[in-house]
């Protein structure tokens, strides 16, 4: 394989890219590492076709700054990045293809290169049996499954990133209500969704929930919650919105119609862009940012995996993303601005410093 960019001096973001079509497949395959300025950059590797291959260099380039910043925030003492495989129209069946694990192979030597100063894990169209592959190749690899050692799926500490985030904002937003005074919609019923929606209907809170796959409507009867169609999940009149299905669902459109008091889930990318955050201070809605709402998976398979912490002890840590939101939110209280200003102060005062007043508030 060849880079395109070599490591570029200073602290220029992103710091490297390598990109260039898989010996094997054919495939183009990029890792674009934002920062390693905290440590070595995390991030999975997502697996789709682009409308072009600059399309997919484009989402490494947005995703892999996403996790520098997620990493940042969720007091981890590691960078951001991202391996996209861009497939052409050869690999039409995805992950059918006979040329899958030569694929992974591919995306392990890419890895490889940059000599554990980026580390992979799953991400759309790649999971932990994926990685298992990876990992014969490299050992810069997170969430293999638990029968070959790694901490495997990670919606279920996820899931503990949000449940610790509602929490916090809930308490920030409504210090004498508990949960059966206060309705949610939970937007998404998937891996991370129906966790969610559970704890929040055995806490005794009043549910609406959707999702795109009429199959999960059974859920809904075994809550009492109340099932509508997704474009209505948004607007239902509740306390709190959770959404845990796609991203860019917050719109001008959507913002505007808005009924909840606040917004907190695990879907990345939920604004369609960032000034929409504005937008969502102006109306008086609390948005929590979800690079630090979705980090629990992060923060457990780094416990697990890189510093050998229990089963418990991660949960624990994940749990603290709940105390890092609660502080996020009384700064933005104080400032005045959107949490996600505060948010991106944070992050560029970690970056510059290279070290963070939460640094250690993950352990
Ligand atoms: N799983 C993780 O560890 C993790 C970590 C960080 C962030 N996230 C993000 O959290 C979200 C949920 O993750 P997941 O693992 O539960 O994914 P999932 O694929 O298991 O579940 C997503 C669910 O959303 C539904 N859905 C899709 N589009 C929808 C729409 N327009 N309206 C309503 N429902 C729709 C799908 O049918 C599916 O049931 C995703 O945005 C994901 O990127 C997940």
């Amino acid at each position: 394989m060849d880079t395109t960019t070599g490591p570029r001096p200073g602290r220029a973001r992103p710091e490297r890219i390598v990109a260039a079509r898989g010996a094997r497949t054919d495939q183009l395959v990029a890792v674009n590492v934002d920062s390693t300025r905290l440590g070595p950059a995390l991030g999975g590797c997502r697996v789709r076709h682009y409308r072009t291959w600059q399309d997919g260099l484009a989402d490494a380039a947005r995703l892999s700054a996403a996790m520098t910043g997620k990493a940042a925030l969720a007091g981890l003492d590691h960078g951001g990045g991202k391996t996209v495989v861009a497939l052409d129209g050869s690999f039409a069946r995805g992950r059918a293809d006979p040329r899958w694990r030569d694929l992974l192979a591919d995306v392990a030597d890419a890895v490889e290169q940059f000599r554990g100063g980026y580390v992979t894990g799953p991400d759309i169209g790649t999971g932990p049996a994926d990685m298992d592959v990876i990992g014969e190749r490299t050992a810069h690899v997170l969430c293999r499954t638990e029968a070959a050692g790694g901490s495997g799926d990670s919606s279920v500490p996820t899931a503990l990133g949000v449940d610790a985030s509602i929490d916090a904002v809930c308490a920030h937003l409504w210090p004498a209500r508990d949960f059966s005074t206060l309705s949610f919609a939970v937007h998404g019923l998937g891996h991370v969704g129906e966790l969610v929606a559970a704890r929040l209907a055995a806490a005794g809170a009043r549910l609406v929930v959707t999702d795109l796959d009429e199959s999960r409507r059974a859920l809904a009867g075994t809550w009492g919650a109340t099932w509508v169609a997704p474009e209505q999940a948004l607007v239902a009149p509740v306390d709190v919105l959770v959404p845990c299905a796609v991203g860019g669902i917050l719109t001008p459109r959507t913002v505007g119609e808005l009924q909840a008091r606040a917004v907190v889930g695990a879907a990345n990318n939920q604004l369609d862009d960032d000034a929409t955050a504005l937008l969502l201070h102006a109306r008086g809605i609390t948005w929590a940012p979800d690079t630090v709402v979705s980090a629990g998976g992060i923060v457990s398979s780094v416990a697990r995996e890189r510093e050998g912490a229990t089963v418990d002890e991660a949960r624990r840590r994940v749990r603290t993303i709940g105390a890092r939101l609660a502080r996020l939110l009384e700064a933005a209280t104080v400032s005045g601005e959107p949490p996600l200003h505060e948010a991106r102060r944070e992050v560029d005062r970690l970056l510059a410093t290279g070290r963070s007043a939460l640094s250690g508030a993950a352990r």
